[in-house]
């Protein structure tokens, strides 16, 4: 059982999500607004935030910024509309740990909710590696990734891994430490983007007991704990200038003092780091630190989007059905081309999780064993045509018909379903729009 705080203004939809998880054992509150929600984390605990992403009174990122403001680590999951994928793609970027589209499926929404409380129980803890679950591609890019990594792995040079959201930074500084001579010693991840400014230096240098208000006990940091491996700094462009002062010593000197102590410790860890954006930009406006930037900046190891990776998405699309067939207990065995030719044009903004969350999904709607289109969320479509369809044929029927379907495959989605509504909104009546949904194949 869980203790879930859910921020969904459309109250109809959030009294069916509080039935279904009450149903499934977990305690749920519900709040419709941003400011509401603000109250609640301040005054109560959760172990798990269900935020919506647009609200009246602002987005549900707020309060994941407040509760990291706060110190609190709670896993958030973000709630949102197909049509805001990419933005809250950028709010894993603020450590939210997942998102998921409306309409939620039941299922799928369990499902993230699980993981996301059994990582919050292993975060920053040693992760175990299984190989199993990773695949590397055969795409001349993926060839000078792996290149790279096997040339660094063995070095004790600190790297940084630069990519968008979602692109397998950790995974990629996960190899890195398996091919290195540290790979007995530990590997511990640390997300920057998830902690507080006070947390950050005590997550990374430890305290004594009271050191600070609730620092009730001595604590290790994880330089300490990491010893004689390596450290993985996820997001390291969000931690305080002051903290960013503190890594550069400990750097430099290899030793570390705990918040409240006077005591050094000396320290012998591979840093390797990770971003989503460019830190050198983030160092010429001055919110990150020249000297670190280099120290931490031995080699840059850029890893591709999703899009540029040609044949490579096909063999992550393969291996994410096999992964989420032995998972959910399916069969997918193909796709249809119609599926296959919406998931091989779209451009994966989130990148590989973005895809294994859609295949994934589209597993589970599976019962059998060929994978619709249906399977696959409607805005998928519409954001696939809306790529082609600009200046892609000078065919004016091919071009009014792709309009009128990106039309109403829109209207529906903003009328939630109501076919009437959409009808009236379109100006047709119930009869065509349901002649043109089956013409066009919109469910
Ligand atoms: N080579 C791979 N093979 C299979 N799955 C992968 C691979 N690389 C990454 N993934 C999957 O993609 C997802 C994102 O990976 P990861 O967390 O490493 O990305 P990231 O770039 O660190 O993300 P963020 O920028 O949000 O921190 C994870 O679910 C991971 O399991």
């Amino acid at each position: 059982m869980a203790r879930i705080l859910i921020l969904e203004d459309d109250t109809t939809f959030a009294q069916l999500l509080e039935g279904f998880l009450s149903k499934n054992m977990h305690e749920i509150t519900l709040v419709t607004s941003v400011k509401q929600s603000f109250k609640l984390i301040e005054n109560q605990e959760f172990d798990l935030l269900l935020l919506d992403y647009r609200l009246p009174d602002g987005i549900g990122v707020e309060v994941l910024a407040h509760s990291r403001n706060l110190g609190l680590s709670i896993p958030v999951i973000i709630m949102t509309s197909f049509n805001d994928v990419r933005t809250a793609v950028k709010s894993m970027q603020m450590g939210a740990f997942d998102y998921i589209t409306k309409p939620v499926n039941p299922d799928e929404l369990l499902m993230v909710i699980k993981n996301s409380l059994t990582k919050k129980e292993s975060k920053n803890t040693e992760v175990k590696e299984t190989d199993a679950d990773f695949i590397k591609g055969k795409s001349a890019i993926a060839d000078k990734l792996y290149e790279h990594i096997d040339l660094v792995a063995p070095t004790d040079m600190s790297v940084i891994i630069q990519g968008e959201s979602g692109t397998g930074k950790e995974f990629a500084a996960r190899t890195l430490h398996q091919q290195s001579k540290r790979a007995k010693r530990p590997f511990i991840a640390i997300d920057c983007g998830s902690l507080s400014k006070d947390l950050a230096a005590s997550e990374l240098f430890g305290h004594v007991k009271g050191a600070f208000t609730g620092a009730l006990n001595d604590k290790k940091g994880q330089f300490e704990v990491a010893d004689g491996g390596t450290l993985f700094l996820d997001e390291v462009g969000n931690l305080s200038y002051e903290v960013q002062i503190k890594l550069l010593r400990a750097l430099q000197e290899r030793v570390i003092q705990p918040l409240g102590s006077s005591k050094q410790i000396p320290v012998n860890v591979r840093i390797i780091t990770a971003t989503n954006d460019d830190l050198s930009n983030s160092m010429q406006q001055g919110a990150f630190r020249e000297d670190l930037y280099h120290r931490l900046n031995e080699f840059k190891i850029q890893l591709p989007a999703l899009r540029d990776r040609g044949g490579d998405l096909e063999l992550f699309i393969n291996h994410f059905i096999q992964l989420s067939n032995r998972d959910l207990e399916r069969n997918v065995k193909s796709i249809s081309s119609e599926a296959k030719s919406l998931l091989l044009n779209y451009d994966w903004p989130g990148n590989l999780r973005e895809l294994s969350n859609v295949i994934k999904r589209m597993v589970l709607l599976t019962p059998g064993d060929v994978a619709q289109v249906t399977a696959l969320p409607d805005e998928m479509m519409i954001s696939v045509h809306q790529q082609i369809a600009p200046g892609g044929t000078s065919d004016l029927k091919a071009v009014n018909e792709q309009n009128e379907k990106t039309l109403i495959a829109e209207t529906l989605i903003k009328v939630k379903h109501n076919k009437s509504k959409a009808a009236k909104m379109l100006n047709i009546d119930r009869k065509t729009l349901y002649a043109k949904m089956e013409r066009y194949g919109i469910e």
